[in-house]
């Protein structure tokens, strides 16, 4: 569990970070989404001991991160894969992260087989990595010490299609097992994929929080018919609004209510859903476009 209460974090007289509050749940995937710039990193880096807040506290599991008597138990972090130290091979690094922690040596072989380094690439020095070994070896470092608690900046950066699926597999077993996980990212689709709450931000402020389900619920049903006229004419006579979109017809009701319509005007249906395909998106882009770079200079 990560509590964020009231936390402000000012640079000069610029508030990175404003008054930010939520939480991320044990058992679930917490995406945390905003333009550059937004406060996320400056967020997390709070949470995690490396910024001083100017006010609100950070909390995880109840306590400030330097009030943890063994962080890395309770809490594993990436939050820069790029800042591992160059000169050491991957295995140096889990050796003497698992050292500091008072873990045994297997413990290190244990991590590396889970994110798929091979004995040769942990043998080889860091600088040598490319971005997306390093994620794997930052992702090996946060889970080395059996943490409860995962907080990852941008994690799926510089990983191929196949990596970001494994990446979203091993979080979501994660919180299966009922860990918390809390996950920055820019990259819309992939938090969609795999989060299970959002917490949206916007230069420095919460411009939504909720389950994911709740944020994308429109209210919106696309529906597709054969006869996509007679439709369109079933729903106006029905007092519901639809408009053409891609094929079909974007509906402001729910599915149930544009099926009965259908049914009742004896128009078979060839797709009925609850409208959320590309709902995170256009979330994004309305909640952010009055304080994302691009809004503040259209
Ligand atoms: N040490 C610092 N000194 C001054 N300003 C800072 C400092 N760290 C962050 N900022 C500013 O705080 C704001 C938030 O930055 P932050 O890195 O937290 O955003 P972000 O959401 O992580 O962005 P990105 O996705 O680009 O990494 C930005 O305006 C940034 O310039």
């Amino acid at each position: 569990m990560i509590t964020v209460d009231s936390l402000t974090r000012s640079y000069g007289a610029h508030a990175a970070v404003d008054h930010v509050s939520f939480t991320a749940e044990p058992g679930r995937v917490t995406g945390f989404l905003g333009p550059n710039g937004a406060g996320k990193s400056t967020t997390m880096r709070v949470i995690v001991g490396l910024t001083d807040p100017s006010s609100g506290t950070a909390e995880i599991l109840g306590r400030r991160f330097a009030d943890l008597p063994n962080p890395g138990r309770e809490v594993g972090v990436l939050l820069d894969a790029s800042a591992q130290h160059a000169g050491r091979t991957g295995r140096e690094v889990l050796r003497i992260n698992a050292r500091l922690m008072g873990l045994p040596a297997s413990r290190v072989d244990a991590m590396l087989d889970l994110v798929g380094l091979t004995d040769e690439e942990a043998g080889r020095r860091v600088r040598n990595y490319s971005l997306g070994m390093r994620q794997r070896l930052g992702i090996a470092s946060a889970l080395l010490g059996d943490p409860s608690v995962l907080i990852l900046d941008e994690p799926a950066n510089g990983l191929d299609p196949a990596g970001i699926r494994w990446m979203r597999d091993l979080l979501r077993g994660f919180a299966d097992d009922g860990g918390t996980v809390l996950l920055s990212s820019h990259l819309l689709n992939e938090i969609e994929v795999v989060a299970d709450d959002l917490v949206v931000i916007g230069q420095g402020r919460i411009v939504a929080a909720g389950t994911k389900q709740s944020l994308l619920a429109s209210g919106e049903t696309l529906v597709r018919a054969a006869d996509a006229t007679a439709l369109g004419e079933a729903l106006s006579a029905a007092g519901l609004t639809a408009t053409a979109t891609d094929g079909g017809l974007l509906v402001t009701a729910d599915s149930a209510r544009v099926g009965q319509v259908a049914f009742a005007a004896g128009i078979a249906v060839t797709e009925l859903r609850a409208a959320d395909g590309a709902r995170l998106e256009e979330m994004f882009l309305e909640l952010t476009a009055s304080t994302s770079r691009e809004g503040a200079a259209a």
